[in-house]
């Protein structure tokens, strides 16, 4: 069974019996859904859809005044964008189909069995959530701008990459559908977590959980909370993360490390709405948005079966990947700023001048750890700072004792097959060129890229001119 079940947008119920409205909203509400409409006079539901953002309307036939059908063609006509569900008495064929002609969205009749109904109702919801995602991010690409650009403020970047995952998250916030979120560690995933909770202007908390590693038990017992004697030591029932979340959002971050039993148990959250703390035999529903975030290739974990296709189908309804910083390298010039900027005042000094040196340095890393990676740099190189300009010092020493900046796999295709090979003079002469090029002509971090000595490059890049004979 579906989990749509809180759209921010209105269900309405209208049905002249009064005992039916009310079963049938206990009903919805006791599988979670919320936002919900009673009408008994059919004469005052068109008013209450303009009132109340109805888009969804379960709709009984035979009523007095204007009847459902009469109320189907005006709602029809009005409200193209309203999904109406047909709740009859009659199980006539020919009704039926008459209803879907007028533009009804489904029929039930009203004896059938409550699963199959409650299905219905949250199709039509999760279809009309897609509908105005799709509207919305029609809308946002087509513009290019985005409704709320403060909600993304601290995150610092000026990639079109970028651009285009705030305008999806924008569209997609108010879904209540799970939110994937991927990329390399430190890319900022969290942070994106962060702004799509804003944007989805849920009341409740953002509350965010690294479940990598967590075995099954604890996994069961962190995210459900346990009755108190549940287990030896329970000696007070403890609420777990899903019910703190209640109203807001959960984060589970590095999903990929999930055990194969907690997958299951997370695919089963998803899909019913419901969980068991431990110890109880009552199921509790689930009041909070789920985003989960991963750094690994979850579709490869899939096809590798380390990860259930079932559960990566339905986390990745809605999905982003986080571009690497060094994907997105014009971003480092303003991101070492904004850290910088954020350290001096942490730690109350001023903010020196950063060398152009130091940009070119940065330009040619790899950054493996991503954004939390060049942080970690600037604080430390701001710790250190004693001088006016910025010194390169602290960035040297890290940056050449992290792995290899850029010591990428050679590119074989310098050696295509049937081709003469170049000579070892000309594969120096390319190597130089590019080191230089690479490093903006700076001769000091051309000889890092190259793992050679300064003036060992001094003397190379002279021998090229001699030969060139170019004094
Ligand atoms: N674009 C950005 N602008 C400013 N700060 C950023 C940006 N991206 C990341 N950061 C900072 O980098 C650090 C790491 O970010 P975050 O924790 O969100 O990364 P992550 O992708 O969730 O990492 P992990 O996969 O390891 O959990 C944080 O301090 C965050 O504030």
């Amino acid at each position: 069974m579906n989990t749509n079940c809180n759209p921010n947008f209105g269900i309405l119920m209208i049905d002249d019996e009064m005992p039916f409205l009310r079963s049938l909203s206990i009903s919805l509400e006791r599988h979670g859904f919320n936002n919900l409409y009673r009408c008994q006079d059919s004469r005052e539901a068109m008013r209450i859809i303009a009132k109340e953002k109805i888009k969804v309307v379960l709709l009984d036939l035979t009523m007095p005044y204007l009847s459902g059908e009469a109320l189907l063609k005006m709602i029809v006509e009005e409200y193209p964008d309203v999904s109406v569900i047909i709740l009859s008495g009659l199980n006539q064929l020919e009704t039926a189909v008459n209803c879907i002609r007028l533009g009804a969205y489904d029929y039930f009749v009203k004896t059938t069995e409550e699963g199959r109904l409650i299905e219905g109702v949250s199709r039509a919801v999760r279809m009309k959530e897609m509908h105005i995602e799709n509207q919305n991010m029609r809308q946002k690409f087509l513009s290019g701008t985005l409704e709320q650009p403060e909600v993304f403020s601290k995150i610092i970047t000026q990639d079109q990459a970028m651009d285009s995952v705030f305008q999806y998250l924008e569209s997609v916030s108010i879904s209540s559908q799970p939110l994937l979120i991927g990329g390399e560690s430190g890319v900022g995933k969290e942070q994106i977590a962060q702004a799509v909770h804003v944007l989805s202007k849920r009341s409740g908390p953002l509350i965010c959980v690294n479940v990598g590693g967590l075995d099954d038990n604890i996994f069961a017992d962190t995210l459900f909370g346990h009755h108190r004697g549940a287990f030896t030591g329970a000696n007070s029932a403890r609420a777990g993360m899903i019910e703190q979340a209640a109203g807001g959002t959960l984060m589970l971050d590095e999903i990929g490390d999930l055990s194969p039993a907690s997958q299951i148990k997370l695919l089963r959250l998803l899909q019913e709405g419901e969980y068991y703390p431990l110890g109880s035999d009552r199921p509790k529903r689930i009041k909070a948005r789920v985003i989960v975030a991963t750094h690994q290739d979850l579709e490869q974990k899939q096809q590798n079966g380390e990860f259930r296709k079932d559960l990566f189908y339905r986390l990745r309804i809605h999905h982003v990947n986080i571009p690497a910083l060094r994907h997105r390298k014009k971003d480092i010039p303003m991101l070492l700023d904004y850290f910088l900027n954020e350290a001096a005042k942490e730690l109350n000094k001023p903010k020196p001048t950063v060398p152009k040196e130091l940009l070119v340095l940065l330009d040619n890393y790899n950054f493996p750890g991503n954004v939390r990676e060049l942080r970690a740099l600037a604080y430390d190189a701001m710790s250190q700072n004693k001088t006016k300009t910025l010194s390169m010092e602290s960035f040297r020493r890290a940056l050449n004792m992290a792995a290899i900046p850029n010591k990428s796999v050679p590119d074989t295709s310098l050696f295509k097959e049937g081709q003469p090979l170049p000579t070892l003079q000309e594969t120096n002469d390319l190597l130089i060129e590019e080191a230089m090029r690479r490093s903006k002509d700076n001769q000091s971090i051309a000889s890092r890229l190259l793992g050679i000595s300064q003036p060992a490059l001094s003397k190379r890049l002279k021998k090229k001119l001699s030969d060139k004979g170019i004094d």
